[in-house]
């Protein structure tokens, strides 16, 4: 409880260190008094994931992890929007050689999240579908702001998530609930995400959300980091190792999957559908 309020206090108003730059896509931001890092996606106006912003993503966990934070918090400076999930418009109209990048990237930008050693939580601070649950499913715990939407909604644009992009849904989801989300394409409200589990709590501000995925993370503090960290990974190895298995052919079938005439047939009518949405 003390340490709880103490880590509030802290993060309302205590020091804090800028470690890198804003040039980049993402931030970091470390808390001096409580060891832990805020790391936020900067690419308004919705975080869609283009191959800088995953690259960024990759260097600043991996600058998280060398600086010996004591936990990661991921979050959004976007106002109503944690991620849009992949750039639809990078994915669009391109060559096999972009297709093959940006599935690498994401690959790469979700297994450092969720195979890293720390404590890691997602301030979820508005909508997170598809590329967005991934991140926030990535993390192990999450808070969210009441009233957004969040899951993994590939069969609406008719395409397939890979089981690896499953992982963390199935991690926190039961199986069953689990699998008719992904075969509707279902995006949860938050509150119904609550209630099944996909997200641990809410928040009603942003603020408060970040103090509530420091407080998760000061849970630790009795615990010795190198067992807590060896205990996560132990239940993520299984899924690690099938991810590692299969890494180079799923590149391969998402390039074949998303250069197909049909599927980019797909990609366009979406992205027109959201321009009109966005218009209205
Ligand atoms: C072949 C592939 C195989 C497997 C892939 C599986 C893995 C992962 C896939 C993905 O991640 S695909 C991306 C799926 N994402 C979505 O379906 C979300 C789409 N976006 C929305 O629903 C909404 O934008 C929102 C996130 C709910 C936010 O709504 P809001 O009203 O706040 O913003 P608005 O819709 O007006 O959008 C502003 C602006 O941003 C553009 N936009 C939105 N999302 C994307 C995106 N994912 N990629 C590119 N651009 C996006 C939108 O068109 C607007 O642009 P405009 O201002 O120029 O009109």
């Amino acid at each position: 409880m003390l340490h709880s309020n103490l880590l509030r206090l802290v993060a309302r108003g205590g020091p804090k260190r800028w470690m890198s730059t804003t040039t980049k896509l993402t931030s970091v931001e470390v808390n001096d008094k409580t060891g832990i890092a805020t790391l936020t996606l900067n690419r308004p106006p919705v975080n869609s994931q283009n191959v800088q912003l995953l690259v960024d993503l990759q260097s600043s966990i991996g600058e998280i992890e060398s600086n010996k934070s004591r936990g990661l918090i991921l979050t959004s400076a976007c106002s109503n929007v944690f991620s849009a999930g992949l750039d639809i418009l990078e994915m669009y109209n391109t060559d096999e050689e972009r297709l093959r990048t940006i599935w690498t990237e994401l690959q790469n930008a979700w297994i450092a999240l969720y195979g890293s050693s720390l404590p890691t939580a997602a301030a979820i601070n508005g909508h997170a579908p598809a590329g967005g649950c991934l991140l926030a499913t990535a993390c192990e715990y999450r808070v969210m702001l009441p009233k957004r939407l969040i899951g993994l909604n590939e069969t609406q644009l008719g395409i397939i998530a890979p089981k690896w992009l499953m992982s963390g849904f199935l991690n926190v989801l039961p199986q069953r609930v689990a699998e008719r989300a992904l075969t509707q394409g279902r995006l949860f409200t938050t509150e119904e995400a609550l209630a099944e589990g996909l997200v641990d709590e809410i928040a009603n501000t942003k603020e408060e959300a970040l103090e509530k995925c420091a407080a998760f993370i000061g849970s630790f503090t009795k615990v010795n980091p190198l067992a807590r960290s060896l205990t996560k990974l132990q239940f993520r190895a299984e899924n690690i190792k099938e991810f590692e298995k299969i890494r180079k052919k799923d590149v391969e079938d998402f390039v074949a999957l998303a250069s197909r005439p049909e599927v980019q047939k797909g990609m366009g009518i979406y992205l027109e559908n959201l321009k009109k949405k966005s218009k209205k």
